[in-house]
């Protein structure tokens, strides 16, 4: 298939360069200029160019904080932004493929979240993308939307590189332990992806295949806990690392507010599409032999 890509250099756009044309597809991936979520002409113009057979929306602004005081440029790349691909899309019976977050929700339920249950952003980021979630369902009905959280890669930015830069600068950390969910890695979302694609290109508007979907890796743990499972590995492939010391999200004053509690249910994922939670320990031990590779001399 065709596959035409929002976002480029983005995580999951380069997790999905490399991951779909495993089997067999053809990927245009593309972002501002050539592809602009804020310029309806230019999402035209790379959607003929591409002529594609389905569309994945992995663009969006990602600066949580930042998004506080950009909320317009949030809400344009998020939220109509998204909103116009997906109707690119429709106007040419394609799927579309979009990518949402945890941030949906204020965290304040006690449990993992299921996709029927009522969001509740507290912040501009997690506002815009809930937005974001409404256009594209409302542009086109043959669209999958995959909520996850926490992403990481050797690309981009991301909490695991900059525990990894901020701990080679400092002796000690502290990191928030009473916000849970669960790391995703970018290539095994790209993987999610690409075992959904081909069942989305065939399935028809109302079939179970599309709507919400929920999908982090496994196992839940804390922000400090990622922290720690980070620095065990660095320092088994000889990293020098700091102390980590657990703090609470009031020692630890951001611009945006952050869920205390967004882990996702991903049961429905895995009864419609057969897709199971991929272990994080795992993904972060492949991550860190590409950003660390083992010397055993570092440090
Ligand atoms: N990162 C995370 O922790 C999480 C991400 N998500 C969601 O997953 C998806 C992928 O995120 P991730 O790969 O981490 O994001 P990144 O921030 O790594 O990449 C974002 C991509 O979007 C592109 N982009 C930004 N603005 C525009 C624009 N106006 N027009 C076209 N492209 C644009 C960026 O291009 P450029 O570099 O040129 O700006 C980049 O390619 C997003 O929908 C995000 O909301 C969900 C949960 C967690
Ligand atoms: C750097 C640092 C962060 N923290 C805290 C702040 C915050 O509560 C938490 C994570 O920090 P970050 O700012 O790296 O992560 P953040 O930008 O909030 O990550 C989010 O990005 C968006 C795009 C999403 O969709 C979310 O799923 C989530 O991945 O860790 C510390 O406690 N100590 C530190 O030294
Ligand atoms: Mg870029």
């Amino acid at each position: 298939m065709r596959v035409l890509v929002a976002g480029q250099t983005g995580q999951l756009a380069l997790a999905l360069s490399r991951r779909l044309p495993q089997d067999g597809h053809t990927v245009t991936a593309l972002e501002a200029p050539e592809l602009d979520l804020t310029d309806a002409a230019s999402i035209a113009r790379a959607v003929e160019q591409a002529a594609p057979e389905a569309i994945i929306n992995a663009a969006a602004y990602t600066a949580v904080d930042r998004a506080e005081d950009e909320p317009a440029m949030a809400e344009a790349i998020n939220a109509t932004g998204a909103g116009l691909l997906a109707a690119e899309a429709a106007r040419r019976g394609l799927p579309f493929l979009h990518v949402s977050t945890d941030y949906v929700f204020d965290g304040l339920k006690g449990a993992p979240y299921r996709e029927t249950d009522p969001t509740a952003p507290a912040s501009v980021y997690g506002r815009t993308k809930l937005a974001g979630e409404a256009a594209v369902m409302a542009a086109n009905p043959r669209s999958a939307i995959l909520r996850t959280a926490w992403v990481c890669s050797a690309d981009g930015n991301n909490f695991l590189k900059t525990m990894l830069r901020l701990g080679a600068e400092r002796p000690a950390l502290s990191v928030v332990a009473d916000q849970h969910g669960a790391p995703t890695f970018a290539a095994d979302l790209a993987d999610a992806i690409a075992r959904m694609l081909p069942r989305l290109a065939a399935a028809r508007a109302g079939d179970e295949a599309f709507g919400l979907f929920h999908l982090t890796g496994a196992p839940w743990t804390t922000w400090h806990g990622f922290a720690q499972e980070i620095f065990a590995q660095a320092a088994a492939r000889g990293a020098k690392v700091p102390a980590l010391s657990a703090i609470t999200t009031d020692q630890y004053p951001t611009k945006a507010r952050r869920p205390a509690d967004g882990r996702l249910d991903c049961s429905r994922i895995g009864a419609v599409h057969g897709i199971r939670p991929a272990d994080w320990r795992e993904s972060l031990a492949r991550c860190l032999e590409e950003l660390l590779p083992a010397s055993g001399t570092r440090g």
